[in-house]
Order: C-alpha cells, then structure tokens, then sequence
C-alpha cells in the first residue's frame, strides 16, 4: 500500500503540464483567423525593377563559407530599396498591419514590441505570403529558391515602435536574426515618424563582435517611402533600428527558409522554444528538421505553399 503523502501532490506535479495546455488554448483562441481584412490578391504584388545586390563576398565572406546547391552559390547579401507590393498593395497591407497591433506582445530581448504569427490571425497575410507570385518575386531577390519558413510564428511578424506608448524608448537592438532569410518592410510613411532608421553593419558577423568603432561601416537602409524594404541575411548581417523620436513607425518582417539549404538553416531548438514554449516548439522543429525525399515539395507541403524551385528564379 502507497501513503498518499509520499507521492507528490497531484495538482502541483500536474501543474506545468497544465498551464502549457492552458496556454496553448489561448494561444488557438487569440490566432484564430480573423475575417475582417481586405481581400489579398496577386495584382498587389510589384514589378518594379529589383536594384544591384550586395553579396556576401562584399560583407567580406570567403566564397569557401558560402552554401551550394546544384552548382549555385548562395551568396546574395543585401538587396535594398525593394518594393514587393504595389501602392495599394502597401496601403492595404499597411492597414491590416495597424488591425494586427492589438496582439502585440512586449519583450526587452530585440524588439521592443511586436505581434508574431501575423499571417495565422489575418487571411490576407496568410494569403498573400503563399501566393506564388509574391514567392517568385521574393525568391529572385533573394537569389534562392524561398518558401514561407515552417517555424510559424517566426514568418510574419510585426513590429510597433511609438514613443508615446510608454515611459521607455521603444527600440530595435542591435542584433542578428534566428532566421536567415528576412524581408523587413517599411508599413508607416517616413514623413509620419522621426528617427526610426534601419541601420545593418557591412561586414561579418565576427568583426562586429570584435570592433569597438562600428560607426563607420554602418549603413542606413534607404527606406524612404511606405512599402520600401530590405532584404537581408538576418542571420550573418548586424542590423539595429535607431529609436523612434516622435510620431509612430511599423514595420513588417517576412522570414523564409530556402529548401535548397535547409541543412543550413541556422535555427536553434532552444532559440524557438524561449520564443514559443517547449510544446509548442515540437510540431515546428519536426516540421523543419524531419528527413524529406524532395525538398522543394516535401517543404512545400509543410508550409502550406506552392512549389518554387530554381527553374523559377531562372
Ligand atoms: O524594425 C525594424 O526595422 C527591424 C526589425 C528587425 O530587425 C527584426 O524584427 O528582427
Ligand atoms: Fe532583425
């Protein structure tokens, strides 16, 4: 026969378990796609001259570090100003960004203030991140095949920075991205807001940690209107937001994977899971990790995406 008091208490042993299946509730709760959006379709998507890349050799990356596949080198830097949407296209998506603040969550890790998961809330954003000629348009920027990445709540996200909003200046730190391929686009017009630059350091990763004067090669993303955007490799390249001084700025950032490099995807089980929680982690880290026999479709598959492949980009 058992004590009962020689076994820990149900209620507390249970306890974690619990709170995890509570917050998952939440979570389904609060991500529930909303209806109540403009109609995303593939006219919004620009077809604006894409400007001259800056490469990874220019950050001054060995061409011996840089990933192949099929004979093709992965070595597109920084492209920027980019315009993925068209005026209207912005304006629209501009307004659903504004919709989506109400989930915004408040960190003192990177960014201040941000709403994740955006395209699992809104069908527009759901939408248009898997609408193929957005991906296509996206994929020969990028210089690689992309799909939407398959960590979700990491796709598309949200930024906020208002200085009105707290007693803190709301602030994106230096930093490098989980994630190594990221459109970050501007969704406030320049003339609504002060300060708020995106600043990224050209040069690599380990001469930013090492360099006390970094100034001189820190370079102010030319986001001069709204819909303005840079792509960047979020993971090999230092970027920051200076801080907000009057009015409001908004920012949308779009992560990808590239199922051609996928081995080289740079996200850590444990970088998620601060994010998400451990439970919520699993699914995501299964999706990117378990063995696949086509990536391009098996990634796909698991996206919720069309197939975009080389012969896309060619
Ligand atoms: O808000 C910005 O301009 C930068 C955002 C960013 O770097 C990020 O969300 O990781
Ligand atoms: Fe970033």
């Amino acid at each position: 026969m058992i004590k009962t008091n020689s076994i820990p208490k149900f209620s507390t042993g249970l306890n974690p378990i619990k709170a995890t299946f509570n917050q998952r509730k939440r979570f389904r709760h609060k991500r529930a796609l909303e209806g109540n959006h403009p109609i995303w379709t593939s006219a919004y998507v620009a077809d604006d001259p894409i400007p001259e890349r800056i490469t990874m050799q220019d950050f001054g990356y060995p061409e011996s570090d840089l990933a192949r596949h099929d004979g093709r080198l992965d070595d597109t830097a920084v492209v920027t100003p980019i315009r993925l949407f068209t005026e209207e296209g912005s304006r629209l998506l501009s307004r659903v960004c504004k919709h989506l603040e109400k989930h915004a969550v408040e960190s003192d890790f990177i960014i201040s203030r941000r709403t994740r998961g955006g395209d699992l809330i809104s069908p527009f954003l759901y939408n248009m991140l898997r609408d193929r000629q957005l991906l296509v348009r996206m994929s020969k920027i990028a210089g690689v095949p992309l799909l939407p990445h398959v960590v979700r709540d990491a796709a598309v996200q949200i930024n906020y920075y208002s200085p009105e909003s707290g007693p803190s200046k709301e602030i994106g730190k230096w930093h490098v991205d989980g994630m190594e391929y990221v459109f970050t686009i501007l969704m406030t017009d320049p003339s609504e807001f002060t300060g708020g630059q995106f600043g990224y350091y050209f040069g690599r990763q380990d001469e930013f940690d090492n360099s006390t004067s970094r100034e001189d090669r820190v370079k102010v993303a030319p986001l001069e209107r709204l819909g303005d955007g840079i792509f960047a490799r979020g993971a090999h390249i230092y970027h920051g937001v200076s801080p907000v001084e009057s009015g409001s700025r908004m920012v949308l950032t779009l992560s990808m994977m590239s199922p051609a490099f996928v081995q080289r995807d740079p996200n850590t089980f444990s970088h998620i899971a601060a994010d998400d929680g451990i439970i919520h982690t699993i699914p995501n880290w299964l999706r990117l990790k378990w063995p696949t026999h086509n990536p391009f479709r098996d990634y796909a598959l698991r996206s919720g995406s069309p197939v975009i492949t080389w012969n896309d980009i060619n």
